[in-house]
């Protein structure tokens, strides 16, 4: 009897497989890393292929570790990251790495478009403002930069889609990741064939869309060899990182919020109508007939794992000593500073900010030095400024009309207990913690589910699968220092803008 649901995600930081039964038990789990390259300022790339790796080799040691047998999967659902732009060549063959959601190198590309072609417009089609960190721009950057590898596409892919196809052999579009490009109708959830041909973006390009949900086609000969999942299994299109994790977090009506904290930050609040707002970010839910309207940040758990990166070595050293890993060292050394930190204030723009500010140019900053500030100083302030852009995306949607009372923490971020109390404590919004880090996969389990009739509706599969395991209510006593220092995080903004344009 086929019981289990196998879920891949490709985070921007890891990819994660994960195995769930219909009762959304976590049977097993395993990752694979793979890096980002920065080879220049503005740009941030994967190689697609490093996925694929990934992903066949956690999937294999996935099945060493359980007693499951690849056999027994009814079916696969894969989630992504986004804003890919996955140049694909006739042979099925990657062209280059993708530059992914951080990349703003199509940046003075945007500006020339915009003259062309009112924003106005592209607005009006796609309810997502024109700028470089979507997949439209990074296309026309391979027409004006790589002419020669832009003759060789035949195919752009996201990341999910990636996975989907070097699975199954089938190029797929899913509804939600079609926001990436600014010629998928968001009203309709079909391409726009003019705003295609304003924007110079062929139709050949693009593949078929399909509901999240819909079995896109099976695992193939090659692909069951290569990861060691049973030949002929059900794979469906899958979607979005944001969405599955917001699926997976329970978030199917209106109002329902999932807040994020993976390499990004942010949240995604469910909505029942078409409402765009220039500011943030609009896809589809991987629900049917729903919409998300997004907060998306560069600065997330990410900030964190550069932190690490670049001032962990002695944590790392110290952990079977201490039987500790360096983020939890790192929770610990933030948790003896006071809320506040003592007028450190940091501003999460590590890779220039996406919404609200949608300005590449953005830098960031540690605000507030001097002698008594330590390294638990600049972890907390880190923590806090992560909230505080949160926070800045909740406040503008509230002033385009959507409002949220309650938010579902996902992702890596979600495991420390002190970052999610703060975030509650910045936003003023209590905060629930389902399957943390696991609801990503959960969702693009369920996605299976529905898929391949093991659930009869999204209702049931939430109903069944999605539990949770704390919640955190902000704490009224630090409310004046905190919206002390938003002021002070916006202001610093502010003042700096100019200098940052330069
Ligand atoms: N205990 C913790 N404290 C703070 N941050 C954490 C903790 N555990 C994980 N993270 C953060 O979570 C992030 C990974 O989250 P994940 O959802 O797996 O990301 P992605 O989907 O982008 O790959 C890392 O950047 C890491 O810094
Ligand atoms: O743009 C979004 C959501 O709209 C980002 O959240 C990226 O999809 C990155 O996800 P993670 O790798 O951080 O989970």
């Amino acid at each position: 009897m086929k019981k289990y649901l196998l879920g891949i995600d490709i985070g921007t930081s890891a990819c994660k497989v994960a195995i769930f039964d219909k009762a959304g038990t976590l049977i097993e789990s395993g990752a694979g890393d793979y890096p980002v390259y920065y080879p220049k300022e503005g740009w941030a790339e994967q190689n697609p292929d490093e996925w694929w790796v990934a992903v066949c080799q956690a999937t294999k040691e996935l099945f060493k570790k359980c007693d499951i047998r690849p056999e027994e999967i009814a079916g696969i659902g894969v989630d992504g990251q986004s804003w890919s732009a996955i140049p694909i060549s006739a042979a099925g063959e990657v062209l280059c790495n993708t530059p992914i959601w951080m990349d703003t190198r199509a940046d003075k590309i945007c500006e020339e478009v915009k003259k062309k072609v009112p924003e106005e417009e592209i607005f009006a089609v796609c309810g997502n403002p024109f700028v470089p960190s979507y997949t439209t721009p990074k296309i026309l950057w391979y027409k004006e930069a790589r002419p020669e590898l832009y003759a060789q596409i035949d195919k752009v892919l996201q990341s999910n889609s990636f996975i989907v196809f070097k699975l199954t052999d089938q190029y797929s579009q899913d509804m939600s990741q079609g926001y990436g490009l600014h010629c998928f109708d968001m009203r309709k959830g079909t391409w726009d064939a003019q705003m295609c041909e304003k924007l110079g973006i062929p139709l050949s390009f693009l593949p078929e869309i399909y509901p999240c949900h819909q079995v896109v086609g099976t695992v193939t000969e090659k692909a069951a060899k290569e990861t060691g999942l049973a030949l002929g299994t059900p794979v469906v299109a899958g979607g979005l990182d944001a969405c599955c994790g917001t699926l997976g977090a329970g978030v199917i009506h209106e109002g329902e919020t999932q807040e994020q904290g993976g390499q990004a930050g942010g949240m995604s609040i469910c909505i029942d109508e078409y409402h765009a707002d220039e500011r943030l970010i609009l896809s589809y839910h991987v629900v049917p007939d729903k919409w998300l309207l997004q907060g998306g940040t560069t600065g997330g758990g990410g900030v964190m794992r550069w932190l690490h990166r670049e001032f962990g070595k002695y944590e790392d050293l110290r952990k079977d000593e201490l039987g500790k890993g360096a983020l939890v060292q790192f929770n610990d050394l933030a948790e003896v500073v006071p809320p506040g930190s003592e007028g450190l204030i940091f501003l999460p723009y590590m890779a220039g900010e996406r919404s609200p500010l949608w300005d590449p140019r953005a830098k960031g900053i540690f605000y507030g030095l001097d002698f008594s500030k330590t390294k638990g100083h600049f972890i907390r302030a880190a923590m806090e400024g992560v909230a505080f852009s949160l926070r800045h995306n909740l406040e503008v949607a509230k002033e385009a009309g959507v409002s949220v009372k309650v938010m579902k923490a996902i992702g890596g971020s979600a495991n420390s207990l002190l970052w999610t109390q703060i975030k509650a404590d910045i936003t003023g919004k209590p905060i629930v913690v389902p399957y943390s880090d696991a609801a990503t996969t959960l969702g693009a389990c369920i996605l299976a589910g529905v898929g391949v009739g093991l659930y009869e509706s999204f209702e049931e599969a939430v109903a069944l699968t999605v539990r949770e395991t704390r919640s955190h209510e902000p704490n009224l006593d630090n409310k004046e220092i905190y919206d002390e220092n938003f002021a002070k995080y916006l202001a610093i903004y502010q003042n700096l803008k100019t200098v940052m344009d330069d």
